[in-house]
């Protein structure tokens, strides 16, 4: 349902995406691993539209989306988590979760003219989704909390419920389980199972723990110096050659 085709992404010197083609299957859930450096931060940014290629094309539900901005790109179901929290630290859950939902960066001027109109509406439908996957990641006890105040397991989860108030048909998200301990990581992962087993939402992780990537994971992406060097089941990537001389070190 997701797909890149042969993108080269390069930053002055540094080629950080080397003609890299990879599929995401609607439904599944999709590892993308590598040693530090390897570009699996610069391909997510390709695919949600933070970086313009500069060779590749980028396909969503069979349409060209390459030159689409990334709200367009929101617009059509694909949704983020952050490496580093994007979260407002003084805002609540609550409302950390509906300003994922607000429109002002979109529109023209006369549509921004008609918010006000639309504002108390927008509101409502905005809290009744928040509601929903603060239910559906059993936030409730957190609602009101402001989100600094919270655990980063916790901050965690709230980002992963901001993006699925988008209603996302994608999820891609960027070391959702980087920096937490073991329990905060288990609670993540049923977070990212229950979701793609409810909600039928399709699940793209960047990850370093090769066990959490293994239990959760129906396939893997394997990437190094910028190169896709392995796609496939996680069993087969763990066994594969040369994914244990690049990422397992042997
Ligand atoms: N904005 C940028 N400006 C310059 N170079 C960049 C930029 N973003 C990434 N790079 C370079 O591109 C290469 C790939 O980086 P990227 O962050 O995509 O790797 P990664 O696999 O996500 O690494 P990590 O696991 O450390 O997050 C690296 O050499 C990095 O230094």
């Amino acid at each position: 349902m997701l797909w890149t085709e042969n993108i080269t992404l390069r930053f002055g010197g540094v080629t950080a995406l080397d003609n890299v083609s990879v599929e995401v299957r609607r439904g599944e859930i999709l590892g993308i691993i590598g040693p530090n450096g390897a570009g699996k931060t610069s391909l997510l940014n390709v695919i949600t539209g933070v970086y313009k290629p500069q060779r590749g094309r980028v396909y969503f539900k069979g349409r060209d989306i390459t030159g689409l901005k990334p709200h367009q790109r929101i617009t059509l179901g694909l949704s983020r988590t952050f490496q580093h929290s994007e979260l407002f630290h003084s805002m609540t859950v609550l409302e950390n979760i509906m300003v994922r939902l607000h429109p002002w960066t979109r529109g023209s001027i006369l549509e921004k003219a008609l918010w006000a109109f639309r504002a108390k509406r927008w509101e409502v439908e905005a809290r009744e989704r928040a509601e929903h996957v603060i239910d559906l990641l059993d936030l409730h006890e957190h609602r009101h909390s402001p989100i600094g105040a919270l655990p980063p397991g916790i901050q965690k989860k709230v980002d992963l419920a901001g993006a699925l108030a988008q209603n996302p048909e994608v999820v891609l998200m960027d070391e959702p389980m980087a920096g937490l301990s073991k329990e905060e990581k288990e609670d993540i992962v049923r977070a990212i199972i229950e979701t793609s087993e409810t909600m039928h939402t399709t699940m793209v992780l960047i990850e370093h723990d090769m066990e959490v990537v293994t239990d959760v994971c129906d396939r893997v992406v394997v990437m190094d110096y910028g190169k896709v060097i392995f796609e496939g089941p996680p069993h087969e990537a763990v066994a594969d050659e040369r994914v244990r001389k690049a990422y397992l070190g042997e």
